[in-house]
This record gives structure tokens, C-alpha cells and sequence, in this order.
């Protein structure tokens, strides 16, 4: 790994966005890392997108573990961080520091990624950076807390929910997170807390203000049966592979088995 948390600091100050899509397995970590990625993201929603699962909250974190050990061996240049899946880290600093203490230890991440700016999150995230574990935050639509939103709507929408989430931002810094993810939020919230914050923001549907963007890479890719509306996929992969395909079959079926 050539980038790290020192290259991200210096980016934010020296005004370079940084780019950041989410891989999965070796083959589209290869893929992304080949083309100049700065951060690989193991996001938990590989749940959704890999696994078939509706929401991102039924991932373990064994599970996040196998797809991480498989990430890390197709990345020579990117920085990695893996998502800590639901309940993996709220139920105690404790349970927080032994699962993040896996994530490091056996997929080699350098970072983790938390939801929730709350304060007994910001104390975990406090506690953690202490030990020397970096830690991203995301705030905004954080969707493992999809059943208490009632769906994955955009997020800070009235005065009160935006400064909550300003707030939120500011003690996820304060605590020593070296960056944060700002999920479906108005772009002006996002502006707010890129302008207020020394850490880089990474925006997903939360507009051109950010540091950085992140997207999920088969929504990119256009592999994605689905795609969230801020998500524009910029090839149609699923097409084109399921041509492929059906050429295959073509082929197959047009030369009878031989005697
Ligand atoms: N493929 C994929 N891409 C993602 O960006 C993504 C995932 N999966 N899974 C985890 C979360 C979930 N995300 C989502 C999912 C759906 C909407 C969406 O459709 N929002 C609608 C309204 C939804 C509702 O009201 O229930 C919107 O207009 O905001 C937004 C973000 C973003 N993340
Ligand atoms: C989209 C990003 C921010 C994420 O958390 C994920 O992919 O799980
Ligand atoms: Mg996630």
C-alpha cells in the first residue's frame, strides 16, 4: 500500500479530491487499484449488491473478513478500509475495539469505517484512533439504521436534522476520525461541514462540495440490478456481460456434441 492516512490529510489542504469506490473480491479490487483508485472502500453494502440481502444490516463480521482478506490481496497501490457491520460496534467500546482489532489484524486494513456521530460512538471513535486504529465516520444516511429511518431517505432536510449532523461531523473530528463520509445529505449541509472540518469529507449524494466522493463500484460499473438515484453508472457492464453470455450459449448450442 503507497497511500495512507498522511496522504489523505494533505490532500484536503492541498485542495485534490480523492477518489474512493468500494471493492468486494481480488478481481474488483485488481480493477480498481489498475486504475489509479487513492481509497478502496470494503463497504458493508456488499450485502445489497453481492450477497443479494435488501438492507446491509444482516452482514457479520466474519463475512466482512473473508471479502476483506480477498480485497487486500488484489491491491498494490490503494488505501483500505473495511465498513464494521451492524452491531459489530455499538454494543460496547469493548466489542468495538475487539472487532475493529480483527478487521486490522486479519485483512490488513488500515482504516475502519463506523456509523453514527452520537456521542457513545464518538467516544468509541476516540478510543480507537487513541490505540492507533484510524477510523473514517459517516453521518448523513447511515444505513444500518435503515429500520429506524423507514428507508434509505435523504438525510438533514429540516434546519434542526442539518445542524444535528453539522454537529455530529465537528465531535468526529474533535474525537480524531481522519475523515468522514457524508451520505445523502443537501449539498449545502455538506458544504457547511467540508468549510467547518480540517479532515477531508467524502460525499456520497451529498454534492460537488466534498473533499472526496465515494460510490459503490457495480453502480459505477453499471453491473448493479438497482442503482440509488444519486448513482450515475458511467458504463452498462450488466448489458454487455449478459450479450456476451448469450453469444456464449449461441456458440455452445450451434455445434452439436461430436460422436
Ligand atoms: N448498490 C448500492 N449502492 C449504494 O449506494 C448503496 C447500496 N447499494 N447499499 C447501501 C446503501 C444504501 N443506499 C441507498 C439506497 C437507496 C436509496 C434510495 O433509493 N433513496 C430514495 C428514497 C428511498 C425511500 O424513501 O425509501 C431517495 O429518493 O432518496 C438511497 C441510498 C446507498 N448505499
Ligand atoms: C457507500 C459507502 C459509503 C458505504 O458505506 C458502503 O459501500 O457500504
Ligand atoms: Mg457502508
Amino acid at each position: 500500500m503507497t497511500i495512507t492516512v498522511s496522504h489523505i490529510a494533505r490532500w484536503k489542504q492541498e485542495g485534490r479530491s480523492i477518489a474512493v469506490l468500494t471493492a468486494w473480491d481480488y478481481l474488483s479490487a485488481q480493477i480498481i487499484d489498475a486504475a489509479g483508485i487513492d481509497v478502496v472502500l470494503v463497504g458493508d453494502s456488499l450485502a445489497m449488491t453481492v450477497l443479494g440481502y435488501d438492507t446491509t444490516v444482516p452482514l457479520t463480521l466474519d463475512e466482512i473478513i473473508h471479502h476483506a482478506k480477498a480485497v487486500r490481496r488484489g491491491l498494490s497501490q490503494a488505501m483500505m478500509v473495511v465498513d464494521l457491520p451492524f452491531m459489530s460496534y455499538q454494543v460496547s467500546i469493548e466489542q468495538a475495539l475487539t472487532n475493529a482489532g480483527r478487521l486490522v489484524k486479519e485483512t490488513g486494513a488500515q482504516a475502519v469505517k463506523l456509523e453514527g456521530g452520537y456521542p457513545e460512538m464518538v467516544a468509541t471513535v476516540a478510543r480507537l484512533t487513541q490505540l492507533g486504529i484510524p477510523v473514517m465516520g459517516h453521518v448523513g444516511l447511515t444505513p444500518q439504521s435503515v429500520n429506524q429511518f423507514g428507508g434509505f431517505r435523504k438525510q438533514g432536510k429540516t434546519a434542526e436534522s442539518a445542524d444535528r449532523i453539522v454537529a455530529e461531523a465537528q465531535a468526529l473530528e474533535q474525537a480524531g476520525a481522519f475523515s468522514i463520509v457524508l451520505e445523502h445529505i443537501p449539498t449545502e449541509v455538506a458544504e457547511r461541514i467540508t468549510k467547518l472540518l480540517t479532515i477531508p469529507t467524502i460525499g456520497i449524494g451529498a454534492g460537488n462540495s466534498c473533499d472526496g466522493q465515494v460510490l459503490v463500484t457495480s453502480d459505477v460499473l453499471g453491473l448493479s440490478d438497482w442503482q440509488p438515484p444519486f448513482a450515475q453508472p458511467l458504463v452498462d457492464l450488466r448489458s454487455q456481460a449478459i450479450h456476451a453470455v448469450q453469444q456464449f450459449c449461441q456458440q455452445v448450442r450451434q455445434t452439436p456434441p461430436e460422436e
